[in-house]
């Protein structure tokens, strides 16, 4: 893949893998997919479009999807949310790793920090991020827990009653990240969440 084609310079192409068995084989609806969508409508300031997919909790699907969505549809961003827990079908992080050419530890460990603050459970999940480079293009994989209220948890963050910034949701680090890995220049509403990025790599404004 080189880079896709773009209706702006700086439209980011995300892709949305939402991860269950029973989503997938309609025994409940899907909210994954619609939370993803609704949460990113809110955050992003600059253009983007998506691609979405739901599908069964099985290592050779998920893999498959997040090597269609970075290597064929160029996706910069590619978020999934479910099957990250100790359940036997939770393979999630595994498929993530097996397609990644980095691994970026500080999201995972991000995400559990603050989900720590909503449930005591948070150490349950094994999500991951992972950079996926091929030779002309690259893409950040990002692994959501599956239940639907942890995709605005761990994205945003955690405010106090002042609405002052409590705990950092982890898309503060995501725009500058894709600058890194030569994406595409992401801005973000900051009353969602502020991106931040060093003085050096900031755009200045037009005056
Ligand atoms: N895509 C989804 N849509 C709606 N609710 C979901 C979805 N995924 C998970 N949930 C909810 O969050 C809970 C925890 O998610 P988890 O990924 O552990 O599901 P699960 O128990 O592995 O089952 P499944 O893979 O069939 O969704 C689920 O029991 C369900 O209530
Ligand atoms: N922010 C947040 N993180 C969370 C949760 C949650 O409700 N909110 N649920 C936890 C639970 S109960 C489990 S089992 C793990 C793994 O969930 P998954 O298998 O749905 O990905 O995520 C954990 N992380």
């Amino acid at each position: 893949m080189t880079e896709p084609t773009r209706s702006h310079p700086d439209e980011i192409v995300i892709g949305l893998v939402s991860i269950s068995d029973r989503a997938s084989s309609g025994v409940y609806e899907d909210k994954g997919l619609p939370a993803l969508e609704a949460w990113l409508g809110q955050a992003l300031a600059s253009p983007w479009r998506v691609e979405k997919r739901l599908i069964a909790d099985e290592p050779e699907q998920i893999s498959a999807a997040l090597i269609e969505l970075v290597d064929t549809f160029g996706c910069d961003l590619v978020l999934t949310t479910g099957g990250t827990g100790p359940a036997r079908r939770d393979v999630t992080p595994e498929a993530t790793l097996a397609v990644g050419t980095k691994e970026m530890p500080g999201f995972g460990e991000q995400m559990r920090q603050i989900s720590l603050n909503f449930v005591p459970t948070a150490i349950l999940s094994r999500q991951v991020a992972v950079i996926r480079e091929t030779a002309g293009h690259a893409g950040l994989i990002i692994n959501l827990p599956g239940q639907p209220k942890s995709i605005q948890e761990t994205l945003e963050g955690l405010r106090d009653e002042t609405g002052a910034v409590k705990v950092p949701g982890i898309f503060a680090a995501v725009p500058y990240c894709i600058d890194l890995i030569g994406g595409p220049y992401v801005t973000t509403h900051e009353q969602v969440v502020a991106a931040f990025r060093p003085k050096s790599a900031r755009r200045v404004p037009p005056a």
